[in-house]
């Protein structure tokens, strides 16, 4: 028999209430044995907790969620009882004292309900995801993708093509008789190719959904003493990076994670890019530049005092960054009409602070995914749905192919959906996915 397994589902004590979540074959006998009932399914039922001499150890709620409608799909019991940590570790060790219970590891409940088939590994991830979302944006992604909208829309996708597959192989199979030849094929392929467009413009969004999931990413980029660390700490509103007149100040990356319009974003401040013969600022250095390559959004930084123009300062910004004139309080340049991405800002007075604001707001809304709009979120569905849309792609495209090998095409294209969604073997991936969880859940 299975063991049953337990813990305590709600937060760090000590708390008002405190939830404690059994789930397995022994769950009626611990509710008997503690409680001394089963409550009807799914009623809140007063309860007395007692030990293994009858005393009481709690007063509280028991709830029965009978198998298969619950979450894990098996026979669950949640008891709700004083969030203190002795009445907490009191009904824990009372149930570690019960035959066939033990304490449950990491995510074990979620993986039981996988496994049970309550949810697919992308609602997996998104129940993850929605535990630990900060912001709106997270919130609403994670939402959904627990519910499973990303897991059926793959769902559905791999069914159009098992069912293409069934149909040209039907054909194939009565090809001799005489019904009109390469019907279904003329039907078929074309709304396979209709269903490749719409995977690709899906996997060419995923860097949308990957953002909000993981953050928009900001770098401040530029010279020694242009104005990063203030600029941040502006941005942050609290004082994050050390600010001095001295070159070379920042030597690593300080990070913050801001909330910008519901959406995390994650601001960046960086070493001061110059030669210098210091192993540690060089390394630095080395760093700032990767935080470049690797930012959404990257802002120049240019001391105004320091500059001849505002246009020679332009030379070699990049599409996704924006050029920031800094101390406007100190000399206010004039911008020459080649540059078009500058911004005059002033940490000291604030003045452009706001319009900055409102640049990266709109650069991040560029990123947002559509009204109802269901992304890849992580680089494992990336990686399964670019080897699905070659898939599909050879077998859409081969035209002169014979049947047999556009329709294998087609299977792997589907198998490789499977792997997203966990019909298909992942048993390697299920570890990595269900460790992210915290114990409880
Ligand atoms: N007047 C004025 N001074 C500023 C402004 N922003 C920064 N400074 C000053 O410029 C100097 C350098 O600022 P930092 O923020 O440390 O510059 P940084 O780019 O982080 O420098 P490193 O970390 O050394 O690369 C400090 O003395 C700041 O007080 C501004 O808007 N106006
Ligand atoms: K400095
Ligand atoms: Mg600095």
């Amino acid at each position: 028999m299975r063991d049953t397994i337990f813990a305590l589902s709600s937060g760090a004590p000590p708390a008002g209430v405190a939830i404690i979540r059994v789930s397995g074959p022994q769950v009626r006998f611990v509710l008997e044995t503690i409680v001394g009932e089963v409550p009807q399914p799914r009623m809140a039922r007063l309860a007395k907790l007692r030990d293994a001499s009858g005393q009481v150890l709690d007063h509280g709620l028991s709830l029965f969620f009978p198998s298969p409608h619950s979450f894990t799909g098996e026979d669950v019991a949640e008891l709700q009882i004083h969030g203190g940590r002795a009445s907490i570790s009191a009904v824990l060790s009372r149930l570690s004292d019960l035959p066939g219970l033990r304490h449950a590891e990491a995510g074990e409940f979620t993986k039981r309900a996988f496994e049970n088939g309550r949810m697919d590994l992308t609602a997996v991830e998104g129940l993850s995801d929605l535990i630990r979302a900060e912001t709106e944006a997270q919130r609403k992604q994670a939402m959904g993708q627990a519910e499973g909208v990303l897991g059926s829309l793959y769902s559905g996708w791999a069914h159009k093509m098992t069912h293409a597959r069934a149909m040209v192989e039907a054909e194939l199979d009565f090809s001799d008789e005489d019904d009109i030849p390469g019907a279904v094929s003329d039907r078929i392929w074309p709304e396979m190719q209709a269903l490749l467009d719409e995977m690709k413009q899906h996997l060419s969004r995923a860097r949308v959904g990957e953002i909000v999931r993981d953050g928009f990413r900001i770098a401040l980029i530029g010279p020694p003493n242009a104005g990063k660390s203030s600029l941040l700490n502006a941005l942050a509103q609290r004082d994050v990076a050390i600010v001095s007149d001295i070159a070379g100040t920042t030597r690593d990356i300080v990070e913050v994670r801001l909330d910008i319009g519901g959406h995390l974003v994650l601001v960046q401040d960086t070493a001061g890019i110059r030669s210098s013969e210091d192993q540690i600022e060089l390394e630095g250095i080395r760093r700032s530049l990767r935080a470049a390559e690797e930012a959404d959004l990257v802002l120049e930084l240019r001391d105004a005092t320091a500059v001849d123009t505002a246009v020679g300062a332009t030379a070699g910004v990049s599409p996704n960054s924006l050029l920031l004139l800094t101390k406007s309080d100190l000399r206010q340049l004039e911008f020459g009409t080649t540059a078009s991405e500058v911004l005059s800002i002033s940490a000291k007075t604030g003045s452009g602070i706001d319009f900055l604001m409102k640049e990266i707001k709109n650069r991040i809304g560029q990123n947002h995914p559509g009204a109802g709009e269901a992304l890849p979120t992580r680089d494992r569905h990336v990686q399964y749905l670019k080897t699905c849309v070659a898939e599909a792609e050879k077998a859409v495209i081969g035209r002169n192919l014979p049947i047999e090998v556009r329709s294998e095409y087609l299977r792997n294209a589907a198998t490789a959906l499977g792997r997203i969604t966990g019909k298909v073997d992942v048993e390697d991936l299920l570890g990595v996915i269900f460790s992210e969880f915290c114990v409880g859940k």
